[in-house]
């Protein structure tokens, strides 16, 4: 049977959060969703704008609506608001009794803006006694368990059992805001702790995870599943969305999280870069947390070891130029071919410009990890077809923008690198980084099986070089 899921819930006009983020993880994860609104949040991936609520009455007339006429099967509840929505709900919970309750205690966005009245905790606390799963963060907890909010998952679980003990329910603990490299999450009960563990995805598209994840459980509890079972498959699932966000490409905030991302695989090539770029996230995570990246950011990167980077880097760009024209001399269409020789001719010029800006003039000697990547490069592009050299060319693009795009938030005027923050963060530089990745994509659709893997074995070994690159200047005594 398809489970019929109602979300009780606010909205969200860029469909990351709220009903709309509730609609599309329980179809993702195999149910039938329904909605009712409690509030119209104008909102984006940046923040809260307005909150309107309609007349109470007027809750009351859609609850009725929907559960007049279908059988429900779960119900998960989302931004309530205040004190008199909540008694509505709850009052309808006690008439229609749902087999299965999810309440995920919204109080704050990720932004930092207010969803809940303040005078609504209480209610929320009284709520938590008649539902069957509370799935708050970690400031949510605190505020349930009338503690401040944990800083270690230790400290966490000691909370969230206090909350199962005092609610007498279970609680799906969320370590999402914990400040760790990994994310575990918890099916906790008076009695134990099912512990879940999970990586942390470095991206910032996370906008509407909470209302995922709690849509997703209450849709597989409903299927028939036990709560650490439907929190294993929820949570393998929430992580693929979420490291597929970026690709959508939406707002400027904290983007949402790919909901359909597992229907996609009957694309072939669609979202190969994707694919690759989660690959690589290990490496990628190493890139930032190196120090070169660290004090490139903070600005207290020693000067000299910057400089020697950027002569290295200039090197780096003369050769990268070279096999970005051979890009352009294999390119299949006219578009494709004029594309590679602008990139070309960019890296020798826009790119090198800045390289002069701090460089002396001297003549510098290629360092091994620079040969590394030059070879690496020459040889693809001498024996490699057009897909491979595009795959093995893309990280340097991606990974420069990926670091500018999150780095400029350290930039200002004053800033010891602000040219560099600058060119990479540039709109111009994100726009050519996507170009590649669709024409990468589209070589990869066009490729067989063989030649994908040697595309993969490329793009990979380009992104080792890139990290290697950054760890060369401070490795230097
Ligand atoms: N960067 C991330 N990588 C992987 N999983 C994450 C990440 N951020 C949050 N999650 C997961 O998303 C879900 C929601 O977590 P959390 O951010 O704590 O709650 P909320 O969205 O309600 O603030 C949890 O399953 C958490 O483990
Ligand atoms: C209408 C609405 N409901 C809930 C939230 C908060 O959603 P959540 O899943 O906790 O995600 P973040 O906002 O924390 O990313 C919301 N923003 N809007």
């Amino acid at each position: 049977m398809i489970p019929r899921v109602l979300s009780i819930a606010g909205t969200d006009p860029t469909g990351g959060a709220g009903i709309h983020a509730d609609l599309k993880s329980i179809g993702a994860l195999g149910g039938y969703g329904m909605a009712v609104v409690t509030a119209l949040v104008a909102q984006n991936t940046q923040g809260v704008r307005a909150v309107h609520v309609p007349p109470v009455e007027f809750l009351t007339e859609q609850l009725e609506a929907v559960s007049d006429d279908v059988r429900i099967d779960a119900v998960k509840l989302g931004m309530l608001h205040s004190a008199p929505l909540i008694a509505v709900v709850s009052d309808w919970l006690s008439r229609t009794r749902p087999p299965i309750i999810v309440l995920d205690p919204v109080m704050v966005a990720t932004s930092g803006d207010a969803l809940i009245d303040r005078r609504a905790t209480d209610a929320i606390r009284d709520l938590c006694t008649r539902v069957d799963l509370i799935t708050p963060n970690i400031p949510e907890l605190a505020v349930l368990a009338g503690a401040t909010p944990a800083t270690t998952w230790d400290e966490a679980v000691v909370q969230a059992t206090g909350l199962a003990s005092s609610s007498g329910t279970t609680v799906l603990l969320k370590g999402g805001h914990l400040p760790s490299d990994d994310c575990p999450d918890a099916i906790v009960t008076a009695s134990g702790t099912t512990t879940i563990v999970g990586r942390r995805v470095p991206t910032s598209t996370t906008h509407g995870t909470g209302c995922s994840l709690s849509s997703a459980m209450a849709t597989l509890a409903a299927s028939g599943l036990s709560w650490p079972d439907a929190l294993v498959r929820a949570k393998a699932w929430l992580v693929g969305a979420i490291e597929h966000g970026e690709s959508l490409h939406v707002g400027h905030g904290n983007g949402p999280v790919d909901h359909f991302h597992e229907l996609r695989p009957h694309l072939p090539g669609a979202g190969w870069c994707d694919g690759v770029w989660a690959l690589t996230n290990d490496v990628r995570a190493r890139v930032d947390e190196c120090e070169f990246i660290r004090g490139l950011q903070d600005g207290s990167l020693d000067q000299a070891r910057f400089r020697w980077y950027l002569a290295q880097d200039a090197l780096y760009l003369a050769d990268y130029s070279r096999v970005l024209a051979r890009a352009s001399a294999l390119a299949p269409t006219i578009t494709e071919q004029a594309f590679w020789a602008q990139c070309a001719q960019n890296a020798l010029t826009t790119e090198t410009q800045l390289h002069r800006s701090y460089l002396d003039g001297a003549v510098h000697e290629p360092g091994v990890t620079t040969l590394a990547y030059t070879n690496h490069l020459h040889a693809v592009a001498g024996t490699g077809a057009y897909a491979e050299i595009v795959a093995a060319l893309l990280p340097c693009f991606w990974l420069y923008a990926d670091l500018g795009r999150r780095m400029v938030s350290s930039d200002h005027a004053a800033h010891p690198y602000h040219d560099w923050l600058r060119t990479y963060a540039d709109p111009a530089f994100d726009e050519a980084t996507r170009t590649a990745i669709a024409i990468t994509d589209r070589a990869a659709q066009d490729a067989g099986i063989e030649q994908r893997a040697r595309m993969r074995a490329g793009f990979e070994r380009s992104m080792r070089h890139e990290l290697d690159f950054f760890l060369a200047p401070t490795r230097r005594s």
